[in-house]
């Protein structure tokens, strides 16, 4: 252990990103691997959210909506966005949440493909994504919703009656990076279109979707983006589609001329089209804030350090607690895995809580998944480490193994 310690202090010294963790609020006595479900708050989010309430809300009032920039906050924010998707300014359009962004952008592809019927969508896809696609499905009489299992080949099942495919680009569980050229390739040679969810992508890996002519995407802006709980989603259009985009929350927010106040719906141009109703002005307040570190972020080293973590993590792992009982769930290449590592193991459940009795954060997926995220911006190859010998502990004394753990917790 004491060279894994060793090596972990001298990649923390060498860290080009190590000056980010102190613009972070840092949990006590926490060492946190959950930034892929929900990021840690900048000091900066909560003196935003502080003046957003104290003067624009509370002195400005309704002034606030042109003079605070509350209008176009959804578009603002979109912008700095745009640069870690690999899309332009005016693109990316922010709001609703992204069960709500995957609603608007399927029935917009079903009405880009006309003659076409079957939204074909990954079956085990993070549940939302499927929830959203079948809820579509029995609202829209020629939709049908059709899933594409693990290990299913895209091009079996693509066919000229597929109007959309649907898919994570990382996967919530295994990490696994989809190729997004390939699959929008095979599905614009089918004559469709794709949708990516970049939940777990966005800050985390890269994403360039012009460049893979990508159709349409989705993502969360709470895990990497570190934009607080239940922060607005985005949702992005390639601009070739417009202006026939459609979409069917087409709400007052989204018009051309909101304050026109006229009877019949007429879209605005381009991505505000993709607005709903009023912005959450305070949860796009705390986004907007948080969205400014990326400004000053290396991309590559980032992403750099994401690979250098997963894979530290799983060399400790897999040399610490060799013959415990855990599978590793993620690919060991990485180039093709995202910013977590999962471990399968039959008590996950009872090990995740009661590493996060002693103060290790990651979370659990069911039946069987133990998962663990690593935020480049804030965490140090130091608690990696430490989180992997707290990992060990338990599991070789089997502090797992208490009747407090297996109390099952409604968010875990
Ligand atoms: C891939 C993916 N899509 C969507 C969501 C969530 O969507 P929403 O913000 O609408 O709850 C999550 C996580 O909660 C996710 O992992
Ligand atoms: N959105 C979440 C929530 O409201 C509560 C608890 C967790 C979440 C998550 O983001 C889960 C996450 N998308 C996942 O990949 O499991």
């Amino acid at each position: 252990m004491a060279d894994f310690a060793a090596r972990a202090e001298a990649l923390d010294r060498t860290d080009p990103l190590a000056g980010f963790r102190s613009r972070f609020i840092l949990p006590d006595g926490v060492i946190y691997l959950d930034g892929n479900s929900l990021g840690l708050m900048q000091h900066s989010v909560a003196s935003r959210l502080a003046r957003t309430a104290s003067k624009e809300w509370a002195e400005g009032v309704i002034r606030s909506w042109g003079g605070a920039g509350w209008f176009d906050l959804p578009m603002t924010a979109g912008d700095r966005i745009a640069p870690l998707i690999g899309v332009g300014r005016g693109e990316v359009a922010v709001g609703d949440s992204t069960s709500a962004n995957l609603f608007k952008c399927l029935a917009a592809a079903l009405h880009l493909r006309p003659g076409r019927s079957v939204i074909l969508a990954e079956g085990d896809n993070f549940p939302t994504d499927t929830y959203i696609a079948s809820g579509l499905a029995g609202l829209v009489e020629r939709a049908e919703l059709r899933f594409l299992e693990p290990g299913e080949a895209l091009s079996d099942r693509i066919g000229a009656e597929t109007a959309v495919v649907l898919m994570s680009h990382v996967d919530y569980r295994t990490a696994e990076i989809r190729d997004m050229a390939a699959v929008n390739a095979a599905a614009h040679a089918a004559g469709a279109l794709v949708l990516w969810d970049l939940s777990h992508s966005t800050g985390a890996v890269p994403v360039d979707l012009v460049a893979a002519d990508a159709d349409m995407a989705v993502g969360c802006t709470y895990k990497y983006l570190n934009g607080g709980p239940g922060a607005p989603a985005f949702a992005w259009i390639h601009s070739r589609f417009y202006p026939e985009v459609r979409q069917p929350l087409s709400g007052w927010m989204g018009h051309l001329a909101p304050f026109g106040f006229e009877r019949d719906y007429a879209a605005a141009p381009g991505a505000r089209r993709l607005v709903c109703g009023t912005p959450q002005i305070l949860s796009l307040a705390a986004l907007d804030e948080a969205l400014a570190i990326w400004d000053d972020v290396d991309l590559a080293a980032l992403f750099e350090k994401g690979r250098r973590m997963t894979a530290f993590f799983i060399e400790v792992v897999e040399t610490e607690c060799r013959d415990l009982g855990l599978q590793l769930a993620v690919p060991r290449d990485c180039d093709r895995r995202g910013s977590h590592v999962s471990f399968r193991h039959a008590s996950g459940f009872e090990i995740m809580q009661a590493l996060a009795s002693e103060g290790v954060i990651g979370d659990f997926r069911a039946p069987d998944t133990m998962r663990f995220g690593f935020a480049p911006l804030y965490l140090t190859f130091t608690e990696v480490y430490q989180a992997a010998v707290r990992l060990r502990d338990i599991l070789v004394e089997r502090r797992w193994d208490a009747p407090a753990f297996r109390k099952r917790t409604v968010v875990t």
